[in-house]
């Protein structure tokens, strides 16, 4: 089901100085020079649509660097007076709010740490009502969909218009490249529920790192999409806070020069044609596909009738390996990606597992576990 939500296109209150829609600027406002020696150089790339920085800081640990404060703020003004460019700060309760909007900050954000306690959305949306001020809400620190939008409901219901998301990636108990797990899937859903909605990608808490970052803005403006947060430095190895994925503004510069920005659609005639004819192919593969599937089910099912009248368990994790094993030759074969069938081959095989659990223990108690399972799947 979509969204319904009161949401002004983002062309109306932000122009773009140049695709793609760059957000940039320092992690954390440390002293007056850097801030305006950064904007200078960032304004003077004729990239950056808006100028970010940190001024209030939530750290993991105590006794971290925890922000300048409200003194930042002056900085920002006379940054935006000098550069011309607007200005965008986090806020992460009411006096925060009070204190950007008396200080004539542009854009509010709301960081992951914030969006996670519907408490504090709700605190700094009670502080907006009456204001009409762009507010963009980072996704929450942990992958829950439900939580993202909660946010943006409750900032779209204190009467701001002028909203949007931004992606910055998922928190994960793994060890992996990424600072944050970019969970791509999360970002499409909220597309697809609210497609009105602006998503802005933030590269740099995705990354964590300087080298990943190319890869993750170029594939979040494949993704459509609508911009970029990336944070600047004019010195990132004496960053006070996070040095690591701090790029300098000729560095950010670089990679804008570097992007390619794609379109959501092509008026080529030709293109059209040729892509509605390969559609229509996937289409006819599609159905067959879901044809096969529908077949080979019930063939599932006979042998849960089968299981169930002898006693025997639902999962045979033998003839699963030889499945997986088999599966993943031919696919190999056929030039598949080999995760991309492994999990494929797994959701078919949790499919089956599903069915027969439901034939094997026929009654209540396993349809409401059934739900519940799935219910449990829709929301991860
Ligand atoms: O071979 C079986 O016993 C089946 O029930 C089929 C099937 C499958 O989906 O291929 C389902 C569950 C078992 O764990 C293994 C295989």
């Amino acid at each position: 089901m979509k969204l319904n939500l009161n949401i002004e296109p983002l062309e109306n209150w932000l122009t773009a100085k140049n695709q793609p829609l760059l957000i940039s600027g320092p992690c954390s406002a440390e002293t007056e020079d850097q801030l305006l020696t950064t904007a200078h150089l960032l304004a003077a790339t004729g990239k950056v649509s808006v100028l970010r920085a940190g001024i209030w800081k939530p750290r993991t640990r105590p006794g971290e660097f925890e922000g300048i404060g409200s003194i930042g703020l002056e900085w920002l003004k006379r940054a935006k007076a000098e550069t011309g460019l607007p200005t965008a700060v986090e806020v992460a309760n009411a006096k925060h709010v009070e204190e950007a909007l008396a200080a004539g900050v542009d854009i509010l954000w709301i960081g992951a740490r914030s969006t996670v306690n519907p408490f504090t959305v709700q605190e700094i949306a009670d502080a907006l009502k009456g204001h009409d001020i762009p507010v963009l809400v980072k996704n929450p620190v942990n992958p829950d969909l439900q939580l993202w939008i909660g946010a943006i409901e409750r900032i779209n219901k204190a009467g701001i218009t002028k909203i949007g998301a931004i992606h910055r990636g998922f928190s994960s108990f793994e060890k992996s490249s990424f600072r944050n797990e970019p969970m791509w899937e999360m970002a499409i859903q909220l597309k697809t529920l609210c497609p009105e909605l602006p998503i802005i990608n933030d590269p740099s808490h995705i990354c964590g790192n300087r080298e990943l970052i190319p890869y993750i803005s170029q594939k979040a403006l494949d993704l459509d999409m609508q911009g970029l947060m990336i944070e600047s430095h004019l010195d990132p190895s004496v960053a006070w806070t996070d040095a690591k994925q701090q790029l300098t503004p000729a560095a950010v510069n670089e990679l804008m020069e570097r992007l390619t920005v794609r379109e959501p659609e092509s008026q080529n005639e030709a293109f059209v044609d040729k892509l509605a004819e390969l559609r229509k192919q996937i289409d006819k593969i599609d159905d067959l596909l879901l044809q096969k599937l529908g077949e080979r089910m019930k063939i599932v099912e006979k042998i849960g009738e089968y299981k169930r009248d002898n006693q025997v368990t639902v999962l045979q994790v033998n003839r699963w390996d030889e499945i997986l094993k088999k599966g993943t030759a031919f696919a190999k074969a056929l030039k598949l990606d080999e995760h991309f069938t492994e999990k494929f081959l797994e959701l078919v095989h949790g499919e089956s597992i599903r069915l027969q659990t439901e034939i094997l223990n026929e009654g209540k108690a396993t349809q409401e576990g059934i739900a519940a399972e799935q219910h449990a799947e829709v929301k991860a």
